[in-house]
């Protein structure tokens, strides 16, 4: 079975993770990308319409608010129009709160005007006007008083005189009959449009009182949209159904007077293509639009202002900043996500490494030939419980196993040295004649060839004897085979007694044949012995009262002579076979 490091175990699979999840992140990312890109572009664009949309509500319903109670007051209560500084009051007080009002007016039928007036540019800096306080018909500005209404007078010039009916908003309203928006327009003298809002006052009997109007300056509304923190490359515009630019995020001048001829900027022919294109669209909802090789996400949308007044807000934003942006996002997180793998994929190396290297150490002990690095190993060598458990138990078995051996090197001892005994006691009995304990004829060979070389080596003489019982099978046939044995016995006792214990050999050679050897002795003293041997069998009956004699073969090998073991032995039967047939009981030599 194929086999693989606990290390690479446990990164591969974080590896394989990363890449499988990377590469799933990246294809999910790369089709979903564009769609979701469009989804928070869409999301974007809805969010920014509705603070616009808001805004812009915010900002003209007070307008359109004063006007219709003012309208309502003077319809109810034509009396007030007969005390215009109160009116003047009244009007100061509700332009207060709002900076972009610039003028709440009333003419009477019979020409009589008072407003509540602020710069368009300057706006907190509120005061009233009136064309009846200073002369007739001549327009005056004043100071608000609390008390008077109408307090110091601020300039006069009494070449302005100033006839509202003539003027645009008296005739709308009353031409109209109903309130009535005015043109939008440049305010005289400031760089900002404005709009007025002109409503006609009836009696109960349907006669005209006179018109009072409201007028609010736009800057405020360009300043919005021009705050707005948009995505690089959006671009955001309130425009008239007409295409006529109200308010944009910056791009270009609202109007430009040439002459004295005022004309304000459309759409149709604004310096951005985006504007263009998106009027031509002209219609509500959201859309694409290509402008120079740059996708857009377009969104149109009206506000209703009543009294037939509507106003278009128009947002672009580019697509590639949106897809852009989720690239770089989801990049990020395929990055993250991979580092994230890669960090776990080291951790779990750091783990690997750590629970592998006491495994590789006790692998190394179990190894090893000795035991004793196994029972060696410290108790606690590692961190990991089950690591030391294994030790531990690895190094009990270590112990047992070392007792096993111990055990078994015993035994191997003991029964080693009982053999060896037996093996000796089997060696000495394969060498020995169990009758007499003398040398068999195996043992003989083996000793005469020893003999042997060790007196030819040691230039030493040597005398080979071969002897025989004569006429012993008599002893057996008269008293029995177990008597003879003791004869052969005596026989082997005697011979034995004769030689040089050390260094002389005696052997049973066979039956009741014997044979001798006498190292390193004169042929004169082996005679004597062997005469000895012959004359004690003469002089003591060997069993039962019985004399033996013996027949004896002597060959004598002298120092330095070399002979055979077989020639030996086949000269010394020849000298025993003459003995035999020469009458017995004799040496021959
Ligand atoms: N009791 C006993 N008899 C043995 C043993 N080995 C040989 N013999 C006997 O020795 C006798 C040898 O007889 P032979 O070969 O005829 O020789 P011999 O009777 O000694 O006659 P010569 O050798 O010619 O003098 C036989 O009767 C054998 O049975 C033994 O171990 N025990």
């Amino acid at each position: 079975m194929k086999t693989v490091p606990l290390r690479w175990l446990i990164v591969i699979p974080f590896v394989v993770l990363a890449v499988v999840l990377g590469a799933a992140m990246y294809l999910l990312s790369s089709v979903t990308i564009a769609d979701i890109a469009d989804k928070i572009g869409k999301q974007y664009i809805k969010e920014v319409e509705g603070r616009i949309y808001d805004r812009v509500q915010d900002f003209v319903t007070p307008f359109i608010s004063i006007a219709e109670v003012n309208l309502a007051a003077f319809t109810h209560r034509p009396e007030l129009l007969n005390d215009l500084p109160a009116v003047a009051g009244r009007f100061y007080e509700q332009a207060l709160p709002y900076s972009q009002m610039t003028f709440i007016s009333v003419a009477t039928a019979d020409g009589r005007y008072v407003n509540s007036t602020q710069s368009p540019m300057k706006s907190g800096q509120h005061n009233i006007a009136a064309n009846f306080v200073y002369e007739p018909f001549v327009m005056a500005g004043f100071e608000y008083d609390p008390k008077t209404f109408i307090g110091p007078k601020i300039e006069a010039d009494p070449t302005f005189l100033y006839d509202p009916r003539e003027r645009p908003f008296y005739r709308r309203a009353v031409n109209n009959k109903q309130i009535t928006w005015g043109n939008i327009e440049p305010y005289y003298g400031f760089p900002t449009l404005g709009i007025d809002l002109s409503a006609p006052i009836y009696d109960e009997n349907g006669t005209l009182l006179g018109v009072t109007a409201t007028s609010i300056a736009l800057v405020e509304l360009d300043k919005y949209l021009a705050s707005l923190e948009l995505v690089e490359g959006a671009y955001l515009f309130l425009a008239e159904n007409n295409g006529d630019l109200i308010a944009t995020s910056g791009q270009g001048a609202l109007y430009q007077t040439e002459n004295g001829v005022i004309t304000r900027s459309n759409l149709n022919d604004h310096s951005n293509k985006a504007f263009q294109l998106a009027s031509q669209s002209a219609k509500e909802g959201m859309q694409e639009i290509a402008v120079e090789g740059e996708n857009y996400l377009y969104y149109q949308r009206s506000i209703d202002l009543k009294y037939g007044k509507q106003w278009q807000i128009g947002i672009l934003i580019p697509r590639s900043y949106q897809q852009g942006f989720l690239d770089s996002y989801t990049q990020s997180v395929i990055v993250i996500t991979l580092l994230l793998f890669i960090c776990i994929a080291g951790v779990g190396s750091l783990v690997a490494w750590y629970i592998g290297k006491p495994i590789h150490r006790l692998s190394q002990a179990a190894k090893g030939n000795n035991l004793k690095s196994i029972q060696q190993l410290p108790t606690a060598m590692s961190g990991v419980r089950e690591i030391n458990a294994l030790s531990q138990g690895l190094s009990s078995m270590a112990d047992n196993l070392s007792d096993i051996m111990q055990n078994l090197e015993d035994k191997v001892a003991e029964r080693t040295s009982y053999l060896q005994g037996e093996n000796e006691h089997l060696l000495e009995s394969a060498l020995t004649d169990e009758l007499t304990g003398l040398y068999n004829r195996r043992g003989f060979n083996q000793a005469i060839e020893e003999a042997l070389v060790y007196s030819q080596e040691k230039g030493q003489q040597l005398t080979f004897v071969l002897c025989d019982i004569d006429h012993f099978k008599r002893v057996n046939d008269e008293f029995g085979h177990s008597v003879g044995d003791l004869a052969l016995v005596s026989v082997a006792m005697n011979l034995k007694h004769h030689v040089r214990f050390a260094s002389d050999i005696v052997a049973r050679y066979g039956g009741e044949e014997f044979a001798l050897v006498f190292l390193n002795a004169d042929i004169e003293q082996v005679l004597l012995r062997l005469n000895r041997i012959r004359r004690g069998f003469a002089q003591n009956p060997v069993v039962k009262g019985e004399h033996i004699t013996m027949s004896f073969g002597v060959v004598h090998v002298c120092e330095g002579e070399v002979i055979s073991m077989e020639a030996l032995i086949e000269q010394a039967d020849k000298k025993l076979y003459q003995a035999k047939n020469t009458g017995r009981d004799q040496i021959i030599l």
